[in-house]
Parts: C-alpha cells; sequence; structure tokens
C-alpha cells in the first residue's frame, strides 16, 4: 500500500496559459479517491502528470517517500478513458506485454477473475468494448500497482456493464489493497466508489472542495442515495455544483 503526496504548483500547455494551479492533495494508503470537474479543467493531465506520461517542472509526485520516476512508475497502474489494447496482439500478448515474466496460470487466473475466461487467444477486435475494459483493468492489475489511476473508464458502456465492472473494480481494489485516483463527470459514481472526492473548478483549475463519503462498505449503486447526498452538498456549498463543477 502506498502513501501519495501530489503536488502541482502550475501546468501550462501553452506559455501564460495555465491550465492546473495550485493542486495539492494527499492520498492514504489504500485509499480511493474521485476527481470530479468539468469538462477540460484537467483532470487527465493530473493523471498524466502523476504516471510521468506528462513531464512536469513545477511539482512533484511522493510515493511512499521516493519521488516518482521511471523505476518507480512500475507501481502505477493507468486505466485510460480507451482500453487500449494492442490490435495485433491477441489478449494473453497483450498481457504478457505488461510482465513478460508472467506465468500462464496466472493469466488464467486473472481472465476468470474478469468474466473473461477462454477468451486469452482472442484478438481485441473480436471482443466487445465491455471485454476490451476487461482486459484493461485485468492489464493494469498484472503488475499488482500501489497506486491505481482511472480516466473515466466506463465512459460510453452501456449501464449493466459499467455497474458489473464498477463492482469488478472495487473487488479488485480491497483485494490488492491499492490507492486509487478514479477521474469521473459523474458525482453518483463517484458517490459509490470513492472514500473521497475531490472538485476542481474551471481553469486555471484549482481544488474548490473536498468531501470524504461517509457511508458504508459494501456499497450498493441503490443503497448509494446520491440524491440526497448532492442536496446535502449542495446546502452547504451553492456554488459548488452549480455551474463551476458539473
Ligand atoms: N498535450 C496537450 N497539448 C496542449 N493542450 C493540451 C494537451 N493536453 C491537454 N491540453 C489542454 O489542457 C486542458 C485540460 O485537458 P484535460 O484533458 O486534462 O482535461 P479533462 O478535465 O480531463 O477534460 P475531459 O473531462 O473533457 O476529458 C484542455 O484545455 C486541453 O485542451
Amino acid at each position: 500500500m502506498a502513501e501519495i503526496k501530489v503536488r502541482i504548483e502550475n501546468k501550462q500547455y501553452v506559455y501564460g496559459t495555465s491550465v492546473l494551479e495550485h493542486i495539492e492533495f494527499d492520498l492514504a494508503s489504500g485509499e480511493f479517491m474521485a476527481i470530479v470537474g468539468p469538462s477540460g479543467c484537467g483532470k487527465t493531465t493530473i493523471l498524466n502528470m502523476i504516471s510521468g506520461i506528462e513531464p512536469s517542472k513545477s511539482g512533484s509526485v511522493i510515493l511512499d517517500g521516493e519521488p516518482l520516476n521511471t523505476q518507480t512508475s512500475t507501481r502505477i497502474g493507468y486505466i485510460f478513458q480507451q482500453p487500449r489494447l494492442m490490435p495485433w496482439l491477441t489478449v494473453e500478448q497483450n498481457l504478457t506485454l505488461v510482465k513478460p515474466s508472467v506465468d500462464l496460470d496466472t493469466i488464467s487466473e486473472l481472465l476468470k477473475s474478469v468474466g473473461l475466461e477462454g477468451k486469452q487467444d482472442c484478438y481485441p477486435r473480436t471482443l466487445s468494448g465491455g471485454m476490451q475494459r476487461r482486459v484493461s483493468i485485468a492489464r493494469a492489475f498484472l503488475i499488482n500497482p500501489k497506486l491505481l489511476l482511472l480516466d473515466e473508464p466506463f465512459n460510453s458502456l452501456d449501464a449493466p456493464t459499467a455497474a458489473r465492472l464498477r463492482l469488478l473494480l472495487m473487488r479488485f481494489c480491497q483485494r490488492h489493497k491499492c490507492s486509487v485516483i478514479f477521474v469521473t463527470h459523474d458525482l453518483q459514481e463517484a458517490v459509490y466508489l470513492a472514500d473521497r472526492i475531490l472538485f476542481l473548478s474551471q481553469p486555471p483549475s484549482r481544488i474548490v472542495h473536498q468531501e470524504s463519503v461517509r457511508i458504508a462498505r459494501p456499497r450498493t449503486e441503490s443503497g448509494v442515495d446520491e440524491l440526497s447526498w448532492q442536496a446535502a452538498l449542495l446546502a452547504k456549498y451553492p456554488n459548488l455544483l452549480a455551474g463551476s463543477v458539473i
């Protein structure tokens, strides 16, 4: 399990125009944090900076007391908006790509746990969108990450598939005891999954609010009374969800 400290002083893609400013947060070991904010506020940029995909000149990410670099970044799993499987490789080859030393029994076991038993020889194009996402989840967990980053992984899936995958994700996270940063537009999804939600403003984006989700686990989607939770939040912070965030 990891303790993560994220400090992003400023992020500009275009000189003079800040996308992010003063983004600072800590993530406890095993904590599930959701980031919610309007389109274009820099949520993916935060994940890319944490993962090292996007270089950071004015920020740092500390994982278990060590700055993240290419040697430590293997402890990070990243599930993108799109599954990003290599189309010319089979499911098994897509998995062994991230961990060549893995044995076939482990792969079979992992595929079984994501409901893809016997699919190791399939090519991505022969799988549904939901199945491809499950392969991408299996791929992220294969490296036993200390920190898992997810960027709207269930967007554009039908509701039952998304619900199944959320459940699968929570089970995986509990089993692997990894810390999670989950980006979403969907407050209900954030409330269902997260221990804490971080709300971002419009760019130059800052953290405008953090809220702990005090709903006991295990949770069920129908058991999460998101509307009353959202109403309580609105009553407390009337400008938070109106316009500035969702
Ligand atoms: N590589 C890049 N080069 C230039 N500008 C970029 C780059 N990546 C992102 N941006 C810009 O930075 C801003 C934040 O983008 P980002 O994708 O991080 O936002 P987001 O909150 O994840 O958006 P969405 O919710 O729509 O996915 C946007 O204005 C985007 O156009």
